[in-house]
């Protein structure tokens, strides 16, 4: 689903240069929650950037969801992002003005697809996420967990093969954070979605499948979570 060979990335300041990657080779099977951690400027930003084809590498080959990445032209990748990424952030990005379900019914919207279907859709999502009764909520009427369900629910509208997720538990409490992540994962779980999760908490990046770790732009660290079974 994702495979990166040797991925690097450097970017330069004037005479300074930064290797933010350094030559990364990951593959993230279909259906996987990865989990990205690592100190402060170990490249994880740069890493997702690049995953969610919001910027090119440097050198080496991306293949996500079949697609060599470093071949598509500008407008092929624009198309890729709207139509086969998910992006959750931090911040939420919610549009002030809208309510839940015009903010998780925007991307189509940008797609040109019939209102009357993704309206259904977008309010099935907004029930998936346990937001059923919150649709005509603007975000300045939802808590903060709940605006992170409506990005989630946003970032499933188009069906997409991946979801990038920056930080998403950064801006929350831990319990709050625990159920938005424990439904992300239920959520992405029972469509087969590839996730890649950055984050700085431990507790969040359990809930994944597998934990890499960056440190100065390279891997130094990839390990399987090991679950508890449901009794
Ligand atoms: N646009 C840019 N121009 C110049 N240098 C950059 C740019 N983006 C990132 N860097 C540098 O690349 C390195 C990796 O940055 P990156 O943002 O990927 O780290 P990070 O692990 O996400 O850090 P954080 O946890 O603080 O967000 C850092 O040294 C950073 O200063």
């Amino acid at each position: 689903m994702i495979e990166a060979v040797d991925v690097a990335k450097v970017y330069r300041r004037g005479r300074t240069e930064v290797r933010a990657l350094a030559g990364v080779s990951l593959t993230v099977p279909k259906g996987e929650f990865l989990s990205v951690m690592g100190p402060s400027g170990s490249g994880k930003s740069t890493l997702l950037n690049l995953l969610g084809a919001l910027d090119v590498a440097g050198s080496g080959s991306l293949r996500i969801d079949g697609r060599e990445l470093s071949r598509m032209k500008d407008d092929e990748l624009s198309a890729f992002r709207r139509e086969r990424l998910g992006f959750v952030f931090q911040f939420f990005n919610l549009m002030p003005t809208m309510t839940a379900l015009e903010n998780v019914m925007l991307p189509g919207l940008l797609s040109g697809r019939g209102q009357v279907e993704l309206r259904r859709r977008a309010e099935t999502l907004l029930e998936t996420v346990g937001l059923g009764g919150r649709t005509h909520h603007r975000p300045d009427e939802l808590s903060g967990g709940e605006m992170q369900r409506v990005a989630v629910a946003r970032a499933l509208l188009m069906e997409p093969a991946v979801l990038l997720a920056d930080e998403p538990t950064g801006n929350l409490d831990s319990r709050t954070g625990a159920e938005v992540l424990r439904m992300l994962r239920e959520a992405t779980r029972e469509r087969g979605l590839t996730v890649v999760m950055v984050t700085h908490d431990l507790k969040a990046a359990e809930v994944g499948d597998r934990i890499v770790r960056l440190a100065d732009g390279l891997i130094v660290g990839d390990e399987r979570v090991v679950h508890e079974q449901a009794a």
